[in-house]
């Protein structure tokens, strides 16, 4: 870790407090979005919004585009055609880390936390204050910065575990860690990868806990497969065919959608 000289005033807090809000009350609103790779469209004119502080699971068929829509949002594939708007600002022309500092956060599915790192110095130099040669150097470790980091520490149940090496943490533990990377960095929008894969049951019943109590400030999008899991967070459900839109609803209503028994449940 650099040594701190500098203090400069703490903007970030663990919990975002809302910006402005779009008239539409949507986070998030993609329209007509493309994406064709040597002619194979993985994404084929797909439309949908995301409102404020919504949890969205996003399921379907292995190849359905679910993990390149997210690769859209956060700028990591630009589109071939179409609009991506967070809060009205178009995003599919920015670079990735313009997005994040907009405010959209993506977790992958594997973990990338540095494993000889501690639980708090992962979360430290995921603080946005940190990034950079002349940040890292400057950066000071105040009492709000440490309060922040036992914040997000309490809210991804690793208060306890904040001197541990994270290479020795459960896989569970992993996962939020690397959650709590992205709160620290005050995302108003989490896109995340199938969270709990690999998870123990208890791990999955305490995933779901996390992201409903992070869904009162935040909006998430979640690529699921474990439709129990989709069950226990979900208050909506986009299902993707091929690209498309396939169906959309509550749990209940996509469960009994006869398109989506015949493409995905039904196997
Ligand atoms: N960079 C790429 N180049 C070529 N084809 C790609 C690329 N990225 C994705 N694809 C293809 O696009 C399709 C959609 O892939 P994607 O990973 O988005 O599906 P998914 O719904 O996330 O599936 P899974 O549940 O298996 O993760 C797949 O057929 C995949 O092979």
């Amino acid at each position: 870790m650099p040594t701190f000289i500098a203090e400069k005033p703490h903007t970030l807090a663990p919990i975002a407090i809302p910006r402005a809000t779009s008239p539409s009350g949507h986070i998030l609103t993609v329209e007509n979005l493309t994406v064709s790779f040597d002619g194979f469209k993985a994404v084929d004119n797909l439309s949908l919004s995301i409102a404020e502080k919504e949890l969205r699971v996003i399921i379907g068929p292995n190849g359905a585009g679910k993990t390149t829509l997210l690769d859209m949002i956060c700028g990591k594939t630009k589109p071939s055609s179409g609009s991506i708007r967070f809060r009205g600002i178009e995003l599919t022309h920015l670079p990735e880390f313009k997005i994040v500092r907009k405010g959209v956060g993506r977790k992958f599915q594997t973990p990338s936390i540095y494993e000889d790192l501690t639980v708090a110095e992962n979360l430290e130099i995921s603080l946005p204050e940190a990034h950079g040669i002349w940040a890292s150097i400057f950066f000071k470790r105040t009492q709000h910065v440490k309060e922040i980091i036992e914040n997000v520490a309490q809210e991804i149940m690793l208060a306890d575990q904040l001197r541990t090496k994270s290479g020795k943490l459960s896989h569970g533990q992993k996962q939020w860690l690397e959650i709590g990377m992205l709160l620290t960095q005050g995302p108003d929008l989490l896109l995340l990868d199938e969270p709990v894969a690999g998870m123990s049951p208890r791990e999955r019943e305490q995933t779901a806990e996390l992201l409903k109590k992070i869904a009162l400030g935040k909006s998430l999008v979640v690529i699921e497969h474990d439709m129990d899991f989709v069950k226990s967070i979900a208050n909506k459900v986009t299902v993707l065919h091929q690209g498309k839109l396939l169906s959309e609803g509550s749990v209940d209503q996509v469960q009994n959608d006869p398109r989506v028994i015949e493409v995905y449940l039904g196997h």
